[in-house]
């Protein structure tokens, strides 16, 4: 039992009451004061914790947001780079047959690489696509696309192979055995209103893939879309790969060549297996809108003019039209004749096979006769303007030489042009109907 204030001072009644009125007081003030001390110091403590959880809350939110962004460039459909996304990856590589590849498939949302990617998966090889869907032409038709591709269970992955972090995620997930190219800015005309484009993903692109390709282990074997106008303005005929490739008509053609050269150096410097594919005009079901045979089907349809270039002298244009089926049957034969990658993380062990192809269709046809093939087919005379070609990097003619193909893939076209284009015709209508509602945003 405490004892009381009486007991403690002595008994001198006037200093006793002062001392024990300022004792009092000091003992009021002094436990004031501490009660205010530890008050002020339990407010201290709750400011700092507080202010703690205020900053974790902060970082949390910094985080959650720099993991929002992360994921989202890797978003697609509504599913992001999680565990789900990773799972989609995982089961579109699974390869079902022995021997089979694991191939990541580049712009394949595109024309070419929709079909490419189709064959592989349908023979059991495992596919992962990956494509930036952009809008250079209508993209409901490559989204129309991947929902083929879908139901087929092949995923495609909505991003840029300018993105060096999603590369390096997706060879992560997956050793890949091939890479097969085909993401590209296309068409040799739009080079003249946005050259940019044809730098960021013909050249920065290319380098990009490249780079995560030679740092890979194990190094996938790539094969990839070069294109017929390296020959540019070539006038020996019919195109060889022996041939001089070195006066480029167009930007287009230019990107293209240069990509032949970058990936020499890869092949030279880190043993990367290479193969350069010259496609000749391809075309077919779900072929690319803004290409000659594409817009003639929907203007004659429309009823709408079609300009019908001319070169000099008034002689006609020809192309070397090759159908799809063909095209896809020289790509699966590419990368099944491609010799392995010899380096690993970075570093040369061996030279690696570098290999380049005309894939044509071997017969020219003018742009006049193309244009009655449609007529035939579509049961509708087209509104022809016929004008001087401009000078805006098309060529006079191209026509492949395949005999190397021919020798070491096997690659025979089968398919003639008016073949080809019954066959489109068919699935244009199939798809558009006769009014081509979905795809009237494509202005060329
Ligand atoms: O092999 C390639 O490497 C390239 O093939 C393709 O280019 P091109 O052969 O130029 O095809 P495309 O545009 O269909 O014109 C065909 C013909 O129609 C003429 N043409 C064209 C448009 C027009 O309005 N009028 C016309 O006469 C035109 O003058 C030409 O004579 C791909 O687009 C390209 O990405 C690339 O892959």
């Amino acid at each position: 039992m405490p004892p009381l204030e009486e007991e403690l001072f002595p008994s001198t009644p006037g200093k006793i009451k002062i001392d024990r009125l300022h004792h009092n007081m000091m003992n009021r003030t002094f436990h004031r004061c501490f009660a205010s001390t530890s008050t002020m110091f339990l407010w201290a403590l709750f400011l700092i914790a507080l202010t703690a959880s205020y900053l974790s809350f902060q970082g949390f939110v910094a985080s959650g947001s720099r993991y929002l962004q992360h994921t989202s460039s890797w978003s697609h459909g509504g599913s992001i780079g999680g565990l789900h996304w990773e799972k989609q990856i995982r089961s579109s590589a699974q390869i079902r047959r022995s021997n089979g590849l694991s191939v990541l498939v580049t712009g394949a949302a595109g024309f070419v690489g929709t079909h490419v990617s189709l064959a592989l998966q349908k023979r059991g090889d495992g596919v992962v696509g990956i494509d930036n869907f952009n809008d250079y032409y209508d993209p409901s038709l490559k989204k129309a696309r991947r929902a083929m591709l879908e139901s087929h269970r092949i995923f495609i992955v909505e991003g840029d192979i300018n993105d060096r972090r999603l590369l390096a995620k997706l060879f992560d997930i997956v050793a890949f055995t091939h890479v097969m190219h085909l993401a590209a800015q296309a068409g040799v005309r739009y080079a003249m209103e946005n050259p940019n484009s044809y730098i960021h993903s013909n050249i920065a692109g290319l380098v990009t893939l490249l780079e995560q390709c030679k740092s890979a282990d194990p190094q996938p074997a790539i094969v990839w879309a070069s294109s017929s106008s390296v020959y540019g303005l070539n006038d020996k005929v019919p195109f060889s790969e022996a041939d001089q490739t070195d006066q480029p008509a167009s930007l287009y053609a230019a990107t293209k060549k240069a990509g032949e050269e970058i990936t020499h150096t890869y092949n030279h410097i880190y043993g990367l297996s290479i193969t350069g594919l010259r496609f000749f005009t391809v075309y077919g079901p779900w072929g690319r809108p803004d290409m000659a045979y594409f817009s003639f089907t929907r203007n004659i349809l429309q009823g709408k003019p079609i300009t019908v270039y001319r070169g000099k002298n008034r002689v006609d244009l020809a192309r070397d039209f090759t159908y799809i089926d063909d095209i896809v049957k020289g790509c699966v034969a590419s990368l099944d004749t491609a010799g392995k990658s010899t380096g690993s993380g970075g570093k040369k062990k061996g030279p690696a096979p570098y290999r380049i192809y005309n894939l044509g269709n071997t017969s020219p046809v003018t742009v006049p006769a193309l244009v009655s093939i449609l007529e035939k087919n579509l049961k509708m005379k087209a509104k022809k303007n016929v004008m001087e070609m401009p000078g805006n990097g098309d060529v006079p003619f191209t026509h492949a030489n395949i005999s190397l193909a021919q020798r070491e893939l096997g690659y025979k076209p089968r398919t003639d042009l008016s073949t080809g284009l019954r066959k489109f015709v068919r699935w244009y209508l199939s798809y558009y109907g006769h009014n081509h509602d979905k795809g009237n945003s494509v202005n060329l």
